[in-house]
């Protein structure tokens, strides 16, 4: 298992580095930032780690740094521990969701995604619970992403922010969110919600791309969740690049809202915390013309002696406040599940 073994030296010598695994291949990815800097991005070849609104837009250039790659052998289950949050958020959250679903109501926007920080008093393992992780989750895009000076992160995401080959592209709106059962069943507020995003999306891009293709939406697995996703494709043209197609993506309202600019606002303002590279995107931006991004979810930060773990939920007209906080609950469970002690 070398590549476990680099990472936990790479740990304790506190280089920055990412691993990822994309999903469902078995290569592990492993790129290692030569100095201890913080390299903003600027359009550089290399993978980016990008905050939801505010924060260091980071990246680590493929150029001059260290890059590997190599298959995944079997990995075997570590035991894992649940760790209790001693903080109980439940009013505060369910209140946050009325306040959300009022102003709504007031006709101020359609949807708003509202999230919270679940810390936990923990030390986990970091090396064994990122196998875990990388384990459990065969679908997800997975990743543990350190750096001196900003943190360290470890998440597996479903969502992918967007793919492009030359000038192809795709991307997903994925939402509504249940427990996954054989015979999932969509209500009318997650058929809503996820129309929502579609909708945002192909206006976003409609006259500016070309060969449009959108699908109907799907049930798809992730962890114990069901979501709906589409899948949007089309060609990027001379005129609408990669980095258009970025900027008109993120923050997209299966993370933020609708219309953006007024549920970013709403979320600055009542939120309460810095989501920092929750639900920001992360992934390999322009390697060998090739862009593969994704949307920071199902993460967990390793703050000092905490863990946090950051989980949201699409609030819309229909949203019953308490539905939505076992939601982030459900949600937390595919970082809480796979965390080993230390
Ligand atoms: C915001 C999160 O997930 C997003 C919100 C969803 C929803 O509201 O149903 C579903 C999938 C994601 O697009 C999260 O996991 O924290």
């Amino acid at each position: 298992m070398q590549v476990f073994e680099e990472i936990q030296a790479l740990l304790l010598q506190h280089k920055p580095f990412v691993c990822y695994v994309k999903p469902n291949e078995a290569v592990w990815n492993l790129l290692v930032q030569q100095t201890d800097e913080i390299i903003e991005f600027s359009n550089q070849a290399g993978f980016v780690f990008m905050p939801f609104h505010e924060g260091k837009q980071l990246v680590i250039p493929f150029e001059g740094n260290n890059f590997s790659q190599g298959n995944l052998e079997n990995l075997e289950k570590k035991p894992t521990e649940s760790f209790t949050s001693e903080s109980n958020q439940k009013e505060a959250f369910e209140n946050l969701v009325s306040k959300g679903v009022s102003t709504i109501q007031q006709g101020k926007f359609d949807k708003v995604v509202l999230s919270r920080k679940i810390v936990l008093k923990e030390q986990i393992a970091i090396v064994e619970t990122f196998q875990n992780l990388i384990s459990t989750y065969p679908t997800a895009f997975r990743y543990l992403f350190f750096h001196p000076k900003i943190g360290l992160w470890m998440g597996a995401t479903p969502e992918q922010l967007v793919k492009i080959n030359q000038n192809q592209f795709e991307t997903v709106a994925l939402a509504g969110t249940q427990l996954y059962s054989e015979n999932v069943i969509w209500a009318t507020k997650e058929i809503e919600e996820q129309q929502f995003v579609t909708d945002y999306i192909v206006t976003k891009v409609k006259d500016k791309v070309n060969n449009l293709i959108v699908s109907d939406a799907k049930t798809v697995s992730a962890g114990n969740l069901a979501h709906l996703k589409s899948f949007i494709s089309g060609e990027l043209t001379a005129d609408f690049q990669a980095n258009d197609l970025i900027k008109a993506l993120h923050p997209t309202p299966a993370v933020c809202g609708l219309p953006k600019e007024k549920a970013i606002d709403f979320i600055l303002k009542n939120e309460g915390y810095n989501r920092k590279y929750y639900a920001g995107f992360l992934g390999e931006y322009n390697k060998d013309n090739q862009t593969d991004l994704f949307v920071n979810l199902r993460c967990l930060e390793v703050e000092n002696d905490v863990v946090n773990i950051y989980v949201g939920c699409g609030i819309t007209k229909d949203s019953n406040s308490e539905k939505e906080f076992f939601e982030t609950e459900n949600k937390s469970m595919t970082m809480r599940n796979i965390l080993v002690s230390k």
